[in-house]
């Protein structure tokens, strides 16, 4: 059944005093929504009156009361917040995630409800989900269940009517903690807390755990009503390694005339020089990069034989294979929202990220250029070594926060500066260069949900 609501609202709400909008003093919103009355499924999450039922216990011996939903039971896991206002579903897919539980700092989630078509990769890989306040409603024109179905289903776990801004200034304080979910009532919080304290996310190999077991091909493009960028003159062979790999990194790759093979963590550099790629790609994943040197020992075996270009943990591989270090960030980059300056062009972009690791650019052998800065704290955020053709990014350029300022098309920077080359390194950077521009999508529909809270901010 369809229903149709109409609100008349007192438009000088919205209108501050000295507004000179020549409006009328009432305007009717229409308000449509396909809810069948008695299957609540689509319509409602969660009654708000539910009452507490679970906790979250952090490793500095804080209990924070909470209510559940999605998965009920025990978790343990890292927790770090997310600065993003929107794309809380591709934050849940992204495989980066896994052993780890995502507080969004924005207070509202659920709003927009879950769809098929902006899934990461198949899986959910978090620990779980912390939220202030769980909407009632969804309401998006690609809504297919509710958040609170879609964890469920996934088993994660999810809380809300938690203090995330309390919790948030503590992490900021004391740095990413360990913590224990749990909605079991016969667990003391003393076991939680015992729990919490005899888990360590550092040292461990989560990337075993969520890269692919076979090699396969990768075909889909972004679709043609978000498409922007695209190229499809030119065909190039890229092995990707699948360390966590995200949908949107393969999709970007092939809407610039990529063919794509996906091989795991695990598959030898000799196999995959065996097949004559015109480039490598190293994925983003999840955990720490130290933990996995036979992963960097591949890199090293790559590096200098084909272009190769790596993304977040891909980056972090890259400079342990160069020589490099990486460290432990204090409570590292996870947002959509970050400022990033370009060191060749000046130019700032707004970028995704989602890491708590960092290349130490000190440690960093010469002839490695440190090509991109985060603006927010100054840690390395790209780097590029011409001598052997390797371009990396800490952050994600094929992500669509709002922005998409870091797929740079074809009259990008970058791009002008390759002109200004001498034809060989043009020839050698080429695959780079179409990596770099080619990952990001465009998504109008976080744009218009953007603007439209500007907007609201605005004549409030
Ligand atoms: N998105 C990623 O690839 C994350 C890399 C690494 N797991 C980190 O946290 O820094």
């Amino acid at each position: 059944m369809t229903m149709s609501l109409t609100l008349s609202i007192p438009l000088t709400c919205f209108v501050p005093k000295d507004s000179s909008v020549n409006s009328p003093r009432y305007r009717v919103f229409t308000v449509t929504c396909s809810s069948a009355i008695g299957t609540p499924a689509l319509g409602l999450a969660e009654r708000p009156w539910k009452v507490s039922d679970a906790r979250l216990v952090l490793e500095d011996g804080s209990v924070w009361k909470a209510k559940s939903f999605g998965a009920s039971g025990t978790q343990v896991g890292e927790v770090v917040f997310n600065t993003s206002l929107t794309g809380y579903q591709e934050i849940l897919t992204d495989p980066s995630y896994a052993g780890q539980f995502v507080l969004m700092t924005n207070p509202h989630i659920g709003n927009t409800g879950v769809n098929f078509d902006d899934e990461e990769s198949t899986k959910c890989f978090l620990a779980g989900l912390v939220i202030r306040s769980l909407s009632i409603s969804t309401s998006n024109w690609r809504c297919k269940k509710t958040l609170g179905d879609y964890l469920a289903e996934r088993n994660i776990m999810g809380i809300y009517d938690v203090d995330t801004r309390a919790i948030t200034r503590r992490l900021r304080e004391d740095g990413s903690l360990i913590g224990v979910l749990s909605t079991e009532k016969t667990k003391t919080d003393e076991e939680l807390l015992l729990m919490s304290r005899s888990w360590d996310i550092v040292g461990i190999d989560l990337i075993s755990g969520v890269s692919c077991k076979e090699p396969y091909e990768w075909v889909d493009k972004t679709n043609s009503e978000w498409a922007f960028n695209s190229r499809d003159r030119e065909t190039f062979h890229i092995i990707a390694y699948d360390f966590g790999i995200k949908h949107n990194i393969l999709r970007r790759l092939a809407s610039y005339g990529c063919k794509i093979t996906v091989v795991p963590s695990t598959w030898p550099a000799s196999e995959t020089l065996k097949l004559k790629p015109d480039g490598v790609l190293f994925s983003n994943g999840p955990g720490d990069p130290s933990a996995v040197p036979y992963a960097v020992e591949t890199v090293k075996d790559i590096i200098g034989k084909v272009p190769v270009f790596g993304i977040c943990m891909g980056h972090q591989l890259l400079g342990q294979a160069l020589g490099g270090k990486t460290f432990k960030m204090k409570f590292g980059h996870h947002g959509g929202n970050h400022p990033v300056r370009n060191l060749r062009s000046g130019e700032v972009e707004i970028s995704a990220q989602n890491h708590n690791y960092a290349v130490d650019p000190a440690s960093l052998p010469e002839g490695v250029e440190v090509t991109h800065v985060n603006l927010n704290d100054g840690s390395c955020a790209g780097l590029a070594y011409a001598a052997k053709n390797i371009m990396s990014l800490q952050y994600h350029p094929e992500a669509s926060p709002g922005p998409h300022d870091s797929d740079y098309g074809n009259g990008n920077p970058l791009f002008t500066y390759m002109l200004k080359c001498d034809d060989d390194l043009l020839k050698r950077v080429k695959f780079l260069l179409y990596c770099y521009s080619g990952l990001s999508v465009c998504q109008p529909i976080f744009f218009f949900f953007n603007l439209s809270i500007y907007c609201i901010k605005f004549i409030d």
